[in-house]
C-alpha cells in the first residue's frame, strides 16, 4: 500500500484563495512589510515569492532590502518606523540575519500586534499560555495539513522531531492545543527510532536530509515533513535538488499519509503568513476576522 500524498501546494493555493476573498471584503487593504538583510540566495527566493503572493491576494507588499553591513541600530530603527506606520499590518524580518546582527534584539523590536511570524516573546508567551495571538506560520501549516488529512486530532500521539524556536517548539504547542499527546524529540533523545515509531503523527523538523527511515515510522502514520534540505542532484551534475528530513520513497510504503518536499509544508508557510497578515490587520483596525480563515 502506498501512502496518501498530502498535497500542501494545493492546500496552500486554496488557503491563498480564502485570503484573497477575505481581503476583498475588508474596508481597506492590509500591508505586509518584509525586511531582507544581505544577499543569501535562498532568502531572496523566499522573499520574492512572499511578495508575489502578497500582491496576488490583494494586499500591499512593502519590501526593504538592506546591505549585509547595515548596523544593528539602523535595522532596529527601520523596524520602529514600520511599527509606527499605520499602513503596515505585518512585519517579517527574514532569518537568519547576517553575522554580527543580533536577531533576538531585532525580532524583539517588532510590535506584537504586527508580529506575523509569531516569533516575539509576547507571541510565544500567548501561545504557551493558550491566549489569542499570532501563531508561527510553519507550525500552523503543519497542523492544518494534519487536520485536513486526519480530521479531529484529539488523543493522537504526535512526535515532533526538533525543538527550534521557529518550528519544533511552537509545533509541539500547537499540536497540544489540538489535544494531541505530544512528545518532543531532539539531538539528545535516546533511541530516536523507537520514539518516532510511537507516533500517529510524526513531524520531523531537524534539517538533516533523509534522516528519518521507513523503519522509524508506525505503519499508517501521518508524516508531516518540515525539512527543506538542498542536496546535490544525482541525475544532473552541478545541480541541486530539495529533499525533506524523511527518506521519502521507502517511507511511502509504510506511512498512511505523507507530505512531499517540495510541495508539502513549504507552500503552507507562506499561505499562513498571508493569513496572519489579514488577522493582524483585523485586530489592529478593529474589524472582525473573516470566518473563511478559520480551520
Ligand atoms: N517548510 C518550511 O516552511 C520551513 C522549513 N524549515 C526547515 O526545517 C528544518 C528545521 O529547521 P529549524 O527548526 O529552523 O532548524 P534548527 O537547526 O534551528 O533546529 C533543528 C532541531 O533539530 C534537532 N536535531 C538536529 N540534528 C538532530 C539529530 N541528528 N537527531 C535529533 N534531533 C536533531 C536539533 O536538536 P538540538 O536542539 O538538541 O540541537 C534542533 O532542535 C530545516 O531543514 C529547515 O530548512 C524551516 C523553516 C520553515
Ligand atoms: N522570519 C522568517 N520566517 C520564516 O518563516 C522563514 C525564515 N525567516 N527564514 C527561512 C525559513 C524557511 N522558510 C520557507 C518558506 C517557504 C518555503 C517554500 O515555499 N518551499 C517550496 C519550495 C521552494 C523552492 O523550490 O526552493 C516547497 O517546499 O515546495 C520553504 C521554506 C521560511 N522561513
Amino acid at each position: 500500500m502506498s501512502a496518501i500524498k498530502i498535497d500542501g501546494k494545493a492546500y496552500a493555493e486554496r488557503l491563498r484563495g480564502h485570503v484573497a476573498q477575505a481581503v476583498k471584503a475588508l474596508p481597506a487593504q492590509p500591508g505586509l512589510a518584509v525586511v531582507l538583510v544581505g544577499e543569501d540566495p535562498a532568502s531572496q527566493v523566499y522573499v520574492r515569492s512572499k511578495a508575489k503572493f502578497t500582491v496576488e491576494t490583494g494586499m500591499r507588499s512593502i519590501e526593504h532590502k538592506l546591505p549585509a553591513d547595515i548596523s544593528e541600530d539602523a535595522l532596529v530603527s527601520l523596524v520602529r518606523d514600520l511599527n509606527a506606520d499605520p499602513e503596515v499590518d505585518g512585519i517579517l524580518v527574514q532569518l537568519p540575519l547576517p553575522k554580527g546582527l543580533n536577531s533576538d534584539r531585532v525580532i524583539e523590536e517588532i510590535h506584537p500586534d504586527k508580529d506575523v511570524d509569531g516569533l516575539t516573546e509576547a507571541s510565544a508567551g500567548r501561545l504557551s499560555l493558550g491566549k489569542k495571538g499570532l501563531r508561527p506560520c510553519t507550525p500552523t501549516g503543519c497542523v492544518m495539513l494534519a487536520k485536513d488529512t486526519l480530521g479531529d486530532l484529539s488523543g493522537k500521539h504526535c512526535v515532533v522531531l526538533g525543538r527550534s524556536i521557529l518550528v519544533g517548539k511552537p509545533a509541539a504547542l500547537l499540536f497540544l492545543e489540538q489535544n494531541c499527546t505530544v512528545t518532543i524529540a531532539h539531538s539528545r533523545t535516546k533511541d530516536l527510532a523507537s520514539v518516532c515509531r510511537e507516533a500517529d503523527i510524526l513531524v520531523p523538523a531537524v534539517g538533516r536530509p533523509q534522516m528519518v527511515q521507513a523503519e522509524w515510522i508506525k505503519p499508517g502514520a501521518c508524516v508531516i515533513d518540515v525539512g527543506i534540505n538542498r542536496v546535490p542532484s544525482q541525475r544532473f551534475e552541478g545541480k541541486t535538488r530539495l529533499v525533506g528530513d524523511v527518506d521519502y520513497k521507502p517511507a511511502r510504503d509504510v506511512a498512511g499519509s505523507i507530505t512531499p518536499v517540495p510541495g508539502g509544508v513549504g507552500p503552507m508557510t507562506i499561505a499562513c503568513l498571508l493569513r496572519n497578515t489579514v488577522i493582524a490587520a483585523c485586530h489592529r483596525r478593529g474589524w472582525d476576522v473573516p470566518s473563511i480563515l478559520d480551520f
